[in-house]
């Protein structure tokens, strides 16, 4: 049970973005943080599995092809949260959440929904939010209703394309954890395009590090992130230290090719 990336290209009509993509297979139950410089096409990926760009070559969840799936079990399988934050409408958050469950499962009864609602709000500790609706929340909050649109229909494969920009400290290691452990508990696989490399090094199984030229590294996160790997991607020259919890961390101290390097 995994999801294999092969041969794979994905861009826009008149920009290929990624081309020749080819990872080691991901194993159920993996948090994956998809890692990269500005532009470099994390969510050209994320978009691409989701179905919503078109993909060259192989992309196959537990032996399903992504490019071919029906729509009705594309719903099913996949969960994609995009960069942009849902937007402001006058529904409250129990409407969404409940909407985002009956467009995406045909066949889910009304008590089951309200079941998966009830969790999601509980996992996620978005109690105050549910009966409030989405115009009146601030962007952190819709932030984490988005993530609960997904994680309420319990894909197999997650694709949260920067799910933690707008959450301060608290909300950002709450949805991480949270995201972890849905992984683990349920087997599924998530894909997060992040710029907070020290989050993925904290929680993530596996990094996929995406640089200029092509250039592509996965593995375990202090294995790929590496004061070379980031120089090369990032342009910076970073040290990698280790916190007094014994987590390691990143520490950016300049950009490179600026008149003081
Ligand atoms: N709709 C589009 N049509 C054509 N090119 C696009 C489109 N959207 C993005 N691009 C280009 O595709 C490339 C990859 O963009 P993408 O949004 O995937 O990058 P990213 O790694 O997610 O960046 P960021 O960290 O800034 O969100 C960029 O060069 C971008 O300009």
């Amino acid at each position: 049970m995994s999801l294999l990336i092969r041969d794979t290209a994905v861009g826009y009509r008149r920009r290929k973005v990624l081309e020749n993509l080819q990872l080691a297979p991901i194993e159920a139950g993996s948090l994956v943080a998809v890692l990269g410089p500005n532009g470099v096409g994390k969510s050209t990926l994320l978009k691409g599995l989701a179905g919503l760009l078109h993909c060259q070559g192989t992309q196959e969840l537990h032996g399903e092809t992504l490019q071919h799936l029906p729509h009705w079990r594309r719903n099913q399988l996949i969960g994609y949260l995009p960069q942009s934050l849902p937007q402001a409408t006058s529904l409250v958050v129990y409407e969404c959440l409940y909407a985002a469950c009956r467009i995406g499962l045909a066949d889910i009864d009304g008590a089951a929904i309200e079941q998966r609602i009830e969790q999601v709000v509980a996992e996620l500790d978005i109690h105050s939010l549910a009966l409030r609706r989405l115009s009146e929340l601030s962007g952190g909050q819709r932030q984490m209703v988005g993530l609960a649109q997904v994680l309420v229909r319990q894909p197999q494969l997650l694709l949260l394309d920067e799910p933690t920009s707008a959450l301060d400290l608290r909300w950002q290691l709450t949805v991480l954890e949270r995201v972890k452990r849905v992984s683990r508990d349920t087997g599924a696989i998530a894909l997060v395009a992040s710029h907070d490399l020290n989050l993925a090094l904290r929680f993530c199984d596996q990094v996929l590090l995406l640089g200029p030229g092509g250039a592509c590294q996965m593995g375990r996160p202090a294995e790929v992130l590496t004061a070379a790997s980031l120089a090369q991607a990032y342009g910076v020259s970073a040290r990698m230290e280790q916190c007094s919890l014994g987590f390691p961390l990143v520490l950016a101290d300049r950009p490179l090719d600026t008149p003081s390097a």
